[in-house]
């Protein structure tokens, strides 16, 4: 079991299976956005901590690599058990640095046992192929070995099941890792670094990394033992790390940003609609990749949906996300607060009306009331900019030609959604949308059984599904030749 006084927010960093903290002995605050709050401190650790790190991982790759398909899936089969031993545990510590619901973070916790327990079964299914050879005395083999030591770096919005999509195929294809969490929730990590190491995992196959993005990103970029990057956050960061990446010709997987437009026909259940665009919006705070970022609804419901859509907002409880009942917690800091403010500010200053929310919430710090905004108008800063918080433009359209066109009128290419009751339309619309996911008449489609990924600038490579472990092997063709056949 997680005991709180043993794994619960681990001060140290694990490298090479030794638990330690920064050369300088420097560290780094972490609060609680609910409250405030100092939490607890973490190692401020720079390029020589990491370059260490990279080099327990290579060592351990070594021996790691020459492991079977079985036993890296029952060391992936333990782990998703002290998860779920620790789902409370786990729970109430992402929520405690992170803020979101209690519930919000028991179901992201679920969902990393969810994916480790998938990258479990999908160790055993490394296949390679026999390819019908043209010459009669030769054989041709395809393998498939895993890439080698990986970085990843996770954003604070889902500090653990970012983690559990990269961990898991990592684990899974035989590879080592050099993690580096978010500084702003990096005790959710560095539970996965305790827990690899209670399951047995062995020693500098998992190693955690806290402190300086900037330092720990550029000593994992230059290594050339670092032989694949993979990265979730923003869009900014991504394009750098690609960048980086040149000069060491290193394999990427990038989780970038959206702008997800969700759609609703005339034909839509309205009912099903608005229950679908407030979970799509408001789920952890409007902070999410995948949120909702525009809806755009057809002239002749726009009324009708917005009447109800603002209602279903305004119900909402916000607080604490340690409270029972709580659907809303805080932003992650004030500078998600300042975004959220000035893009209602210009967004009013253009016309449009708040008919929900629009301000700071009355419980102080960074909460803020679920926002609604009606008559949004395409100069409006949110129709091209990720706004990362609770709030909902509602733009008018006529036409399925116009809605499609408006909803790949982005750089951005994520999730999207749509409401129709037309089966046609269905096929039409999710042909036509440019994104690499598409909910129909659903608001909430990640699961571990499905791929997860951007096209355009919303990222490359997809996790999750049967695809997510392909980024984490290189294939290997092998001829054989000398049969005497
Ligand atoms: N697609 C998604 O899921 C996410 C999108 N975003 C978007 O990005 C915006 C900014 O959020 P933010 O958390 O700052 O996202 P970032 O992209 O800045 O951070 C994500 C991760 O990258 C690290 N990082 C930052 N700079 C570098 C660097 N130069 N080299 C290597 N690693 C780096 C961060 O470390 P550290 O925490 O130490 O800064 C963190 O671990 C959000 O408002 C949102 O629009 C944010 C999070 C997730
Ligand atoms: O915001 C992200 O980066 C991932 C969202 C995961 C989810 O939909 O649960």
């Amino acid at each position: 079991m997680l005991q709180k006084t043993h794994y619960w927010r681990r001060e140290a960093n694990l490298i090479g299976g030794e638990w330690v903290g920064a050369d300088s002995g420097e560290t780094i605050d972490v609060t609680n956005p609910a409250t405030g709050e100092t939490i607890g401190t973490i190692p401020k650790c720079g390029k020589a901590e990491t370059e260490r790190a990279i080099e327990a991982a290579a060592e351990a790759f070594e021996s790691f690599k020459k492991t079977s398909a079985d036993e890296r899936a029952k060391l992936l089969r333990a782990l998703h058990d002290a998860i779920m031993d620790n789902q409370d545990a786990l729970a109430e510590l992402l929520t405690l640095e992170q803020g979101k619901p209690l519930t919000e973070s028991r179901g992201e916790v679920g969902m990393s046992a969810a994916y480790v327990l998938w990258f479990a079964e999908e160790a055993r299914r490394i296949y390679g192929d026999l390819i019908p050879s043209p010459w009669k005395d030769r054989r041709i083999m395809v393998t498939k070995q895993p890439v080698g030591v990986i970085g990843a770096i996770t954003p604070w919005n889902f500090p653990s099941s970012m983690l559990s999509r990269k961990i898991g195929p990592a684990i899974a294809a035989g590879c080592t890792a050099v993690v580096k969490p978010a500084t702003q929730t990096p005790y959710s990590g560095l539970a996965w670094g305790a827990l690899c190491e209670e399951v047995g995992i062995p020693k500098g196959v998992v190693n955690v990394v806290t402190g300086s993005a900037r330092d720990i990103g550029a000593a994992l970029m230059e290594s050339s033992k670092v032989r694949k990057v993979t990265f979730t956050g923003s869009t900014e960061v991504g394009k750098v790390l690609i960048r980086q990446s040149a000069d060491t010709v290193k394999k990427v997987s990038m989780e970038l940003g959206g702008n997800a437009p969700f759609l609703v026909f005339d034909d839509a259940d309205i009912d099903r609609a608005v229950a679908g665009g407030i979970a799509a919006k408001f789920r952890n705070s409007g902070q999410t990749c995948v949120c909702t970022n525009r809806f755009y609804v057809q002239s002749g419901i726009y009324d009708r949906f917005a009447e109800k859509f603002a209602e279903a907002a305004k119900a909402l409880k916000v607080g604490s996300g340690l409270e029972e009942g709580t659907q809303q917690g805080p932003l992650i800091d004030d500078n998600a607060v300042a975004k959220v403010e000035e893009l209602i500010g210009d967004a009013v200053d253009k016309g449009g009306k708040v008919i929900a929310g629009g301000k700071r919430h009355e419980l102080g710090g960074t909460f803020f009331e679920p926002t609604v905004i009606a008559d949004a108008k395409p100069e409006m800063r949110f129709s091209k900019e990720e706004i990362f918080g609770p709030v909902s433009p509602l733009f008018k359209f006529e036409t399925e030609e116009e809605a499609v066109a408006l909803a790949n009128d982005t750089e951005y290419g994520l999730a999207c959604y749509f409401y129709t009751q037309d089966l046609g339309r269905a096929f039409r619309v999710s042909e036509g949308l440019d994104y690499g996911l598409v909910g129909v008449n659903e608001g909430v489609i990640t699961t571990e059984v499905a791929p997860f990924g951007g096209v355009k600038e919303s990222g490359l490579g997809r996790e999750g599904s049967k695809y997510g472990i392909d980024d984490y092997l290189e294939i290997k063709y092998v001829c054989i030749g000398g049969l005497g056949l």
